[in-house]
């Protein structure tokens, strides 16, 4: 098939949301395919998409976001854009996004993933085990809630949101001693150097899909489809498959306290989950290894596992 590429008349729309890390992921999305097709910048076109997660006057900023919306809060307007075809493509952090797309999308082009470890912010301490005891600290993560009082049941927990300016000046004002965020993010937004230390996968799994962004588009779309084929990285691929199979069979998403991480290593993947009570008070997981093609069975296998092992009413943090 000849592969009609975007041009500057006819430039490929991506959508974002107008956040600015949902920015730097569009233009990134768009220097990996001006790479790969030899494209100038305007052969694409940022198309920003205003959501209801975006409105802070639609959300009290203190409520947790999990008592907002559903799965897919962030996501559903820039999908429906997408289907109606207001735009090619759609840029997210794959953290974000639910383990099934709306029928007629497609959300299996994904770039080299970046650093999925979380970071930890402080003015006080170092890193998670220099806070000093019954220090308050501000998340509003249910898995980063929950991994905090398994490990440090001292800790004070509030909610804590907004972008990261907000947060930091909470942390300058003592609201909290401490928070955390996405290496990748802070990465990509160039404040890396604001975080204190990075987290170990082994003392904080982080979230399934994290550090990675996705690539959306329509099923029935072969142009858009052969556009994207070489900014997919494979290896990244391979890790979600396993990830989000995962959090699938759990049916989990990035409101629920669970955690998992697959690293590639040779031919093999290494897939570690932990699922949580929100409070913290009881953890499970486990690990398993896998050939890298059987990724999603993998996932669900150690779903199973855990699954198998948890007490009566672990699960009642599902809605
Ligand atoms: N839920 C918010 C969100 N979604 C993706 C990222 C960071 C970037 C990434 O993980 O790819 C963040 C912020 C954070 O957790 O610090």
């Amino acid at each position: 098939m000849m592969l009609t590429l975007p041009s500057p008349a006819r430039p490929l729309r991506i959508g974002t949301r107008g956040s600015p890390l949902a920015l730097w992921q569009a233009h990134e999305a768009r220097r990996c395919l001006m790479a790969a097709h030899d494209l100038p910048e305007d052969a694409f076109e940022i198309v920003v998409i205003k959501v209801t997660g975006d409105d802070r006057s639609m959300i009290a900023a203190d409520r947790p976001l999990k008592e907002i919306g559903n799965k897919g809060l962030f996501t559903r307007e820039i999908e429906d854009a997408l289907l109606a075809g207001g735009i090619d493509i759609a840029v997210h952090s794959m953290k974000d996004m639910p383990t099934e797309q709306p029928p007629g999308l497609l959300l299996d082009c994904h770039l080299a993933r970046a650093d999925m470890r979380d970071a930890f912010l402080s003015p006080v301490a170092a890193g998670l085990e220099d806070l000093p005891q019954g220090a308050v600290v501000g998340s509003s993560s249910l898995r980063r809630r929950a991994q905090l009082a398994l490990r440090r049941p001292d800790l004070r927990l509030v909610e804590f949101r907004g972008n990261v300016q907000t947060r930091l000046q909470k942390l300058e004002n003592g609201v909290a001693a401490a928070t955390f965020l996405a290496m990748a993010g802070l990465t990509r937004l160039g404040m890396a150097h604001v975080a204190r230390s990075a987290i170990e996968p082994e003392v904080m799994l982080p979230a399934v899909a994290q550090g990675a962004i996705g690539v959306e588009r329509r099923s029935d779309d072969a142009r858009v489809a052969a556009l994207l084929e070489p900014v997919h990285d494979i290896p990244t691929g391979l890790q979600l498959a396993a990830e989000r199979s995962f959090l699938a069979a759990l049916d989990g998403s990035c409101e629920t306290p669970i955690a998992g991480l697959a690293l590639l290593e040779g031919g093999t993947i290494w897939l570690r989950g932990e699922i949580l009570r929100p409070d913290g008070s009881e953890a499970l997981s486990d690990a398993i290894r896998g050939p890298v093609e059987d990724g999603a069975a993998m996932g669900r296998e150690l779903a199973a596992r855990l699954k198998a092992r948890a007490p009566q009413g672990f699960f009642d943090w599902r809605g």
